[in-house]
């Protein structure tokens, strides 16, 4: 990654600017109404329901605070990134994620068609988790995903297990506030993820990058799943497009605080009443950065489509139903290549 290599840079209209918004941030919402448990005053819920409804609302991404995850375990993985990214690239490699092992480490993923200025690892929540072998409707094969895990440093696999398990409690917290908040039974989404679950972990490294005004992290994209919540460091670069002007903004690191933005899965059953947002990853030229998102995914046999208690005549449903697992393999045979085309985006689902 020495000299200025055309595969990372983006198109004039999408590089960064030099100069950040430092703009009023993504709302900061406070969960001790439902994580401190002496307490259980439904007015404090209520209230809290609201801030999640007006925070969906109006940027699609909010950090949360007193989430209740242990600081502890997200110290645990955070280190076990930096000690696993550190290691020589032939190390890596070793569990470099290939077709038929689509979990583990890679450093070419490209988004819209741009490589990102980084390398991750995946991690899924199930073992094994279920995805279908082709993106076509009539093709009925699943496949049986597992994890790879690095030998280094040793205690990679439980330290990843345990804070999976805590950004999944927190994930159906969440998504029951955000049911709530659309007037549905807390619980509305949970069937959709009790059973074969696709979600992931990813740990992103986003080394020191010599153009990071040509270059990005993670160009701009929409998350496809229902929720993700974010841990990133204190160097910062997390940019969101502000929906009420389109302008980028910096979402500035708050110590131990989660960023959860809302996906293209939730802005389809809620039949557009939350909107999924844009947002990308700034490079620095002298830091390097880590982030670690869990990525909130349901059952590959799901069929998305707006839940029908918020839809009627006046308003009425606006997307096709599709089948997630046939979404998610659409999507990822984009990610393994650059292609020429788009990648599929829930407005091809979109009724005109
Ligand atoms: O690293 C970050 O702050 C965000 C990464 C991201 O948006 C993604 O991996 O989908
Ligand atoms: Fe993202």
């Amino acid at each position: 990654m020495g000299e200025v290599d055309a595969a990372f840079i983006q198109d004039p209209p999408h590089r960064p600017k030099l100069s950040t918004i430092q703009a009023e941030g993504i709302p900061i919402i406070d969960l001790s109404p439902i994580t401190n448990h002496r307490v259980s005053d439904p007015s404090a819920i209520e209230g809290l329901v609201k801030e999640i409804g007006s925070a969906c609302n109006e940027w699609g991404f909010f950090q949360v605070t007193n989430h209740g995850v242990p600081l502890t375990l997200r110290q645990n993985i955070e280190k076990a990134s930096k000690l696993f990214f550190a290691q020589s690239a032939e190390e890596k490699r070793k569990v470099s994620r290939n077709e038929s092992s689509p979990a583990g480490y890679y450093d070419t993923e490209h988004t819209k068609n741009v490589r990102d200025w980084k390398e991750v690892f995946d991690f899924l929540a199930k073992e094994p988790t279920f995805i279908p072998v082709t993106s076509d409707e009539h093709d009925d094969r699943v496949n049986q995903w597992t994890n790879q895990s690095p030998e280094y440093p040793l205690n990679f696999r439980v330290v990843t297990q345990e804070y999976i398990q805590e950004m999944e409690k927190l994930s159906f917290k969440i998504l029951e506030l955000i049911a709530l908040s659309l007037g549905l039974e807390a619980k509305r989404f949970e069937e959709f993820f009790i059973k074969d679950q696709t979600s992931f972990i990813r740990l992103n490294h986003y080394p020191p990058c010599p153009y990071p005004d040509l270059a990005l992290g993670v160009g701009r994209h929409k998350d496809p799943g229902a929720l993700t919540i974010l841990a990133q460091d204190e160097v910062g670069g997390l940019e969101v497009r502000r929906k009420a002007d389109q302008e980028w903004i910096r979402v500035k690191p708050t110590p131990d605080a989660y960023i959860i933005n809302i996906g293209d899965t939730v802005q389809v059953w809620s039949n557009d009443a939350y909107e999924s947002v844009d947002h990308r990853v700034v490079v620095n030229s002298e830091k390097e950065r880590f982030s670690i998102p869990f990525f909130f995914f349901p059952a590959h046999d799901t069929e998305v489509k707006p839940l029908e208690e918020l839809i009627n005549e006046q308003n009425p449903s606006k997307y096709r139903p599709y089948k997630w697992g046939k979404f998610l393999v659409h999507r990822g045979n984009s990610n393994f290549k650059k292609q020429n085309e788009e990648n599929i985006q829930i407005y091809h689902y979109k009724i005109a």
